[in-house]
């Protein structure tokens, strides 16, 4: 395959990727299914892996897209497929750029795909991160065996944590479930809405084009994007865990020096690189206030930030993050926040004393 260069991959919108992650049999194939069946869904490419067995989710997968749908085998998207996850949508950019139409490549992963390898590598290829857009992380949890799942596999516990929408599907089987289930998703992820399954009205319309700039180029609600339980507030932050996994708001409302914003997701880079599993935000910086600034990470990376043209009319201009970890070490986090926005704690050093100390770890990626 011809290998491209970056310049060669950018478009001028670029391909919205909807990640479909869920554990074992919660039902990602029959979501497929329903969106591809919705006639608003054109132009869309789909991407399945199966854990061992060759094919046998192509087969499932009923909707007409021709050669749209892609296999990728042997193996598991997060580890040995991620090479040919990656030549796959390089390919598809590819394509797209020399004339075929495709806006969208939704991948479904396999149940024990951990999503956040799968999102660091898209994010720090040089072709991919030109080429796409991360549209959402969808992730299935089934009444049936949610609960379980959630309690013992941390694998579904880190596709929920990062999910910016949750499909509830087998309420039908078994409805007695469903609320003490919906309370385990809040613990795990207050962010992302929950879409049931048995609600009549499109899944494409709930699940799809739900990213901060939309698109027909219109932007969306930060407060939406980031999650309706973070979005009021000043200056304090909020808290959500479940196990190991938890995620944390913070918020601030007076502009940030942009070295400052960046200073301090380096310094969370190293410290917490590890640990986060998701982080996005929208930053209102002293230089362009009129223009926020996105911000998108996971793990240690930190995709190119972008700036949109403006804030919506309907959304409060303030700085918000959201950072969803294992095991995050909160306190330190909201003590650089603080340090670097120029609120610093009692009891926790100041921006200079944290930039100036010989012992800081250097080196990981959020720059
Ligand atoms: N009754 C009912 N059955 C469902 C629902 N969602 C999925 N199923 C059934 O659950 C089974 C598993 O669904 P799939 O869509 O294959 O699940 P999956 O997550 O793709 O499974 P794997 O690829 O094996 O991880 C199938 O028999 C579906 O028909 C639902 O909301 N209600």
């Amino acid at each position: 395959m011809t290998e491209l260069q970056p310049s060669a991959a950018r478009t001028a919108s670029p391909i919205r990727l909807t990640l479909l992650t869920g554990f074992l049999g919660a039902g990602k194939t029959t979501v497929l299914n329903r969106l591809l069946s919705e006639p608003s869904v054109t132009d869309t490419a789909v991407v399945v892996n199966e854990f061992g067995e060759v094919g046998i989710d192509q087969m499932l997968v009923e909707a007409e897209v021709s050669d749209g749908l892609i296999e990728l085998s042997d193996g598991c998207l997060c580890c040995s497929v991620r090479g040919e996850l990656v030549e796959t949508l390089e390919r598809l950019a590819d394509r797209s750029r020399k004339g075929r139409t495709l806006s969208r490549v939704v991948v479904e992963t396999t149940g024990l795909a951990d999503p956040t390898p799968i999102l660091a590598a898209i994010m720090t290829h040089p072709v991919l991160v030109e080429a796409y857009a991360l549209d959402a992380v969808v992730c299935v949890v089934d009444a049936v065996n949610g609960e379980m799942n959630l309690s013992e596999r941390v694998e579904a516990a880190r596709q929920l944590a990062v999910a910016d929408r949750i499909v509830l599907t087998k309420s039908d089987l078994a409805p007695a479930n469903e609320e003490r289930l919906r309370r385990t998703i809040r613990a795990v992820n207050a962010h992302g809405e929950v879409v049931a399954m048995n609600d009549a009205r499109s899944l494409a319309d709930r699940i799809l084009d739900c990213g901060i700039s939309k698109m027909d180029g219109s932007l969306g609600d930060p407060a939406d994007w980031l999650g309706h339980s973070h979005a009021v507030g000043s200056d304090h932050d909020h808290r959500h865990r479940h196990g190991s996994v938890r995620s944390m708001a913070l918020v601030h409302d007076a502009p940030i020096p942009e070295q400052a914003a960046f200073a301090f997701l380096e310094m969370l880079g190293s410290f917490e690189g590890e640990r986060i599993l998701r982080m996005k935000g929208i930053v209102l910086t002293l230089e362009h206030p009129e223009r926020p600034l996105v911000l998108h990470g996971v793990r240690g990376y930190l995709h190119p930030p972008a700036r949109l043209p403006a804030w919506r009319e309907d959304a409060k201009c303030q700085s918000r993050l959201v950072i969803i970890g294992e095991n995050l070490n909160e306190p330190r986090v909201r003590d650089l926040f603080a340090a670097f926005t120029g609120g610093a704690r009692t009891d926790a050093p100041d921006r200079v004393a944290i930039e100036d100390n010989p012992l800081v770890i250097p080196g990981m990626s959020f720059n």
